[in-house]
């Protein structure tokens, strides 16, 4: 295993399995946490040297929101609130620990609780966020209402506020942020990342510079100096469909199998990963050929952000 700055022997992660989808409209991206495990992932883990906590997924059940009307257009705000801020302790602990908080998702408004518990222990660590979309649109700019497109405008404290959102602190600063992936960005999106001079690489610059290029430079902007924390957020839909079909709002056009893992391959050997979230695998969409080979290849892409060599 690569030397880690951060994380103490014996290197220890923790899987925070997060059976969750009010952020987003389809059912059954909540059972992605349960298909990865089921796949074997603790023990591909184990091989790989770590040492794996897993006390069973979370029981958001327990959660309990009587009436959760939209607030604005907003889709289950209440609910998201109290998962998130749920996950956000979680996170917080095991990173307080020294142990690297493992996220299953579920959808990706899970990610407002994932890098609020990274910061909390690390405030200057950055954030990689692979995706095809850049789930930052506000409650201003959003069309669908689905919070799992906005985790990041709530952690950059953009837009108006929302007041059950009041406990995510806006901790994140558009410099500790870089996107690699995006093809699928609305309009109201584009003028916030352009506005906040947030750097993002799309498809195209994948295109155009290859992927070692695009992930050098990506962290040449967040991490000049090769010093700082690491939150690894990757939403399986960056995949090509082909690679990743069972996810609930696909996009043609995305990174190939080898560019996916690359990019995990990468962070890790940074030595500064502290903190890695694998969203919306929906084991209920497409054929159970596709569920199977997207299920395998979450499972492949965080054996290769934790390790996982080709030699
Ligand atoms: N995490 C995701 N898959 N997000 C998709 C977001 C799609 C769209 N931009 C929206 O805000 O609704
Ligand atoms: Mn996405
Ligand atoms: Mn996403």
């Amino acid at each position: 295993m690569v030397e880690s700055r951060f994380i103490p022997e014996p290197k220890t992660l923790a899987i925070v399995g997060c059976p969750f989808s009010g952020g987003q409209p389809k059912a059954g991206v909540d059972q992605g946490p349960i298909h990865l495990v089921q796949a074997g992932l603790i023990p591909q883990l184990e091989d790989l040297g770590w040492k794996v906590i897993f006390d069973g997924h979370h029981q958001f059940e327990e959660i309990n929101v009587a009436q959760d009307p939209p607030i604005g257009i907003l889709k289950n705000p209440r609910m998201v609130s109290k998962v998130t801020k749920a996950v956000a302790q979680v996170v917080g602990e095991h990173a307080s620990k020294g142990q690297i908080p493992v996220t299953l998702g579920g959808d990706h408004s899970l990610a407002m609780g994932t890098i609020s518990g990274t910061l909390s222990k690390y405030p200057d660590a950055c954030v990689v966020w692979i995706d095809a979309h850049a789930d930052i649109n506000t409650s201003e700019t959003t069309e669908s209402g689905n919070i799992h497109g906005m985790p990041v405008s709530f952690l950059l404290g953009l837009g108006s506020k929302v007041e059950e959102f009041s406990w995510v602190k806006p901790l994140l600063k558009p410099e500790q942020l870089v996107y690699i992936g995006l093809r699928d960005v609305d309009a109201g999106e584009k003028k916030i990342l352009r506005d906040n001079n947030i750097k993002a690489f799309s498809m195209h610059e994948v295109d155009k510079y290859g992927i070692g290029k695009v992930v050098e430079m990506a962290l040449d902007h967040v991490n000049p100096n090769r010093d700082k924390p690491i939150h690894l957020s990757f939403d399986v839909d960056a995949l090509d469909p082909t690679v990743a079909p069972s996810t609930g709002t696909p996009v043609r056009g995305g990174l190939t199998f080898r560019e996916g893992h690359y990019i995990c391959e990468a962070i890790y050997e940074t030595g500064l990963l502290v903190a890695l979230d694998l969203m919306e695998v929906n084991p209920s969409l497409e054929n159970e050929e596709s569920v199977k080979q997207t299920v395998a290849v979450g499972c492949s892409l965080l054996r290769s952000a934790l390790g996982e060599t080709l030699l």
